[in-house]
């Protein structure tokens, strides 16, 4: 079942998951949840700021690191390392976290926690009144109302005027605390999710390339809802939680003596006992279906963004089978976190049950005794029953804790994928003179067992037109992804008027360099933002102007929406042409020194090609641009200052196409090759008389 995050949401009733992020990017791609996931995790109630459980009530959710099977003694010790890792991991978590509780310089997230806390145990103090005054009513109305001639009212009345005003008192204290508290984990979401999607966007191509963008975003959308709980648990329920149960088991203690305090000191012990170690051979199987349920919205997010390639090729089921077979691997995990889950909910209430028989026991036998009264064994049985909910809390807060903390782990590891191409410390600004380029002796393959240029040594003069070609996959647009910075080159440099590109800042370079992709990307918003993406301070007229210069400017205004026309999803609903001449027009708007065309026009017809190239020519003349054109189709590029023949990543052979055509080498026989196919003998004569008279050229 595939539902919207904001669908999600609603589903999730407690206080950590209606904090949603406000990172629509970061859940934007998240289709999948599988309803059992959700059933799982959010169906039920652990305990939250805004949710106390009900004592039978557990959330699905695992946490603790994954209790090992039995292993050989070398692998035990290698776990108890992993385990102490993880416990560093988890606290350095915590540390970081703690933070945003406690922020310098923010007083009013400092009073805003102040506050809560302050709340939190006035609410904790009502609490623990309740069950007395509940002992003072049942105790009070212990008389012959006949014979003395009383109401409810002259006997109990007060009490219970007290003991629904305290109710009613803890209630609001706790709800004015979750909203007082709402901003403070809010603000640390919105934090923590805008620097993990600054480093997403400044990580390496490498990283885009190689990333599940499903899996990817899951990741994300659930460490994000873990720094909610996470906050909210370490101000609500940890501390609070333990001095909860201190109060009630010295109340008990205080009251009723010795044997109720062994009864209630056994208890807890086991009852945290079973719950950690039960919980922690659980982890294994909520890891399971974490991994199980990344794939499945990694499988559906792949098929869905690429469904045109599903529908060409008729295979809708084997992609619902892809599907089906990541839900059936999520499916048999959940099923394992819900057994384990009904196991430990029974031990839990085992336990629980049997201390509170065995306290009913004891009270009952005091009031038999004559030592206790009625409402004394009312008010044990109100103390054990409110101990039930702390304890509770205890559990569910121990599970849900640990699964934050594995989420959050998984969401801060992103953080520190290394960025492979960065600034050295104190690059300096590129200093642009002419626009020289030079590749000086440069060997690169994106996998060390396969180089894609050996050696390349090419300059590609200022302010001249120049066109590399060859053989599809010689490396063509890897010059550019090199020039770029998108990877850096493993032996050899790059210069710019004699700089080294890895010496200068990359804004700086990547600002002094404009490219029109082979492939267009483009935003799912409109023509007009999609240009002004090439300079977000262009005024509308700006955006006409480009569109103009790159010859799109008239097919826009004959859209019905004109410039407010959406372009879909990676721009699918314009045609390629249009998509390519967007992308020049962005170009035009950034007016960038430095110029890359990678089969910018390819998608075009003849003669629009011929006119936005005699545009972009006109451009170039008049602002003295260095460009480079990745071109298939010589005709395109001819006319250039030189062309740079490629082979097998090393330049073949260059100069200008008439010099490239008497040499009679590779270029010449592309020429020729692709003369013969596709132009009229007419054309190539009229081609030929530009070349010897370049002055022809518009
Ligand atoms: N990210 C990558 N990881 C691994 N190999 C890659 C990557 N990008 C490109 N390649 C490989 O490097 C080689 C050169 O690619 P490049 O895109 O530079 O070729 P090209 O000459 O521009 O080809 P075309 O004319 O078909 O666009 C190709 O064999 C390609 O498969």
């Amino acid at each position: 079942m595939l539902l919207p995050p904001l669908a999600r949401a609603v589903c999730r009733p407690t206080l950590h998951h209606r904090l949603r992020p406000q990172h629509a990017y970061l859940s934007a791609r998240v289709f999948t949840s599988s309803p059992l996931h959700r059933k799982d995790v959010h169906g039920q109630r652990p305990p939250t700021a805004q949710s106390a459980p009900s004592p039978g009530s557990k959330d699905a959710v695992q946490q603790t690191k994954a209790a090992q099977p039995a292993k050989p003694p070398t692998l035990l010790a290698e776990q108890t390392v992993t385990n102490k890792e993880q416990r560093k991991a988890d606290w350095a978590i915590i540390k970081e976290m703690s933070h945003y509780l406690w922020p310098k310089d923010n007083y009013g997230t400092r009073f805003r926690v102040g506050l809560s806390v302050a709340l939190l145990v006035s609410a904790k103090v009502l609490n623990v009144q309740v069950p007395f005054y509940f002992k003072n009513i049942v105790d009070s109305m212990n008389i012959d109302f006949a014979a003395l001639g009383g109401t409810a009212w002259t006997v109990a009345g007060t009490m219970i005027v007290a003991y629904g005003a305290t109710r009613i008192g803890a209630t609001v204290f706790q709800e004015v605390r979750n909203a007082v508290f709402a901003s403070v984990a809010q603000k640390a979401i919105r934090a923590v999710a805008c620097r993990v999607y600054e480093h997403l966007l400044r990580l390496d191509q490498s990283f885009h390339l190689s990333r599940q963008t499903g899996g990817l975003t899951r990741a994300i959308d659930r460490g994000t809802k873990g720094i909610s709980f996470l906050l909210t648990s370490m101000v609500f329920h940890v501390l609070p939680t333990i001095l909860e149960i201190s109060l009630v088991c010295g109340i008990l203690t205080y009251n009723y003596g010795a044997k109720f305090a062994l009864i209630t000191g056994t208890t807890m012990l086991a009852y945290t006992a079973f719950t950690i170690s039960t919980t922690a051979w659980r982890t294994k199987f909520r890891k399971q279906a974490n991994a199980a349920d990344n794939k499945a919205a990694t499988v559906a997010v792949d098929s869905l963004i690429n469904y045109e390639a599903v529908k060409y090729f008729n295979n809708e089921k084997f992609e619902v089978g892809r599907y089906d077979k990541a839900l059936q691997n999520y499916e048999k995990a959940s099923i394992k976190v819900a057994t384990s889950l009904a196991f430990l909910n029974s031990g839990q209430n085992l336990i629980f049950s049997s201390a509170l028989t065995a306290m009913m026991y004891l009270a009952a036998d005091g009031v038999a005794n004559g030592n206790l009264t009625v409402g004394d064994l009312v008010m044990v049985n109100q103390l054990v029953f409110q101990l039930s909910v702390p304890l509770n809390f205890l559990g569910s807060v121990y599970r849900e804790l640990r699964q934050s903390l594995l989420d959050m782990e998984t969401l801060f590891n992103l953080q520190k994928v290394e960025l492979k191409v960065r600034d050295k410390p104190n690059a300096k600004p590129l200093l642009l003179s002419s626009g020289e380029l030079k590749f000086e002796n440069v060997t690169f393959g994106y996998r060390p067992d396969r180089p894609i240029l050996k050696n390349l040594n090419l300059t590609i003069p200022a302010g001249k037109k120049i066109a590399i070609v060859g053989p599809s996959g010689c490396g063509k647009s890897t010059i550019l992804r090199l020039l770029f910075r998108y990877y850096d080159v493993q032996e050899g440099r790059i210069l710019i008027d004699g700089q080294d590109i890895r010496d200068v800042s990359l804004e700086s370079l990547r600002k002094a360099i404009g490219v029109v992709p082979q492939d267009t990307p483009l935003f799912n918003d409109t023509i007009g933002h999609n240009i002004k993406y090439g300079n977000l301070e262009a005024t509308d007229d700006q955006i006409i102007e480009a569109a103009r210069r790159a010859h799109v400017h008239d097919t826009i205004s004959s859209f019905p929406d004109g410039y407010n026309t959406m372009v879909g999803e990676r721009g699918m609903m314009i045609s390629g042409g249009e998509k390519q001449r967007l992308a020049v027009s962005r170009l035009i708007l950034k007016d960038p020194p430095l110029l890359f065309f990678d089969e910018a026009t390819s998608a075009l017809d003849t003669h629009t090609e011929q006119a936005l190239l005699s545009h972009i020519n006109s451009i170039l003349k008049e602002k003295k641009r260095t460009s480079v054109f990745v071109a298939h189709r010589l005709r395109t590029i001819y006319d250039s200052d030189m062309i740079i023949v490629l082979r097998a990543g090393s330049v073949a052979e260059s100069g200008t196409h008439q010099q490239l055509i008497d040499r009679a080498g590779l270029y010449s026989e592309l020429w020729s090759a692709q003369e013969t196919l596709f132009a009229g003998a007419d054309e190539k004569e009229v081609v030929e008389d530009e070349i010897k008279d370049p002055g022809q050229r518009k």
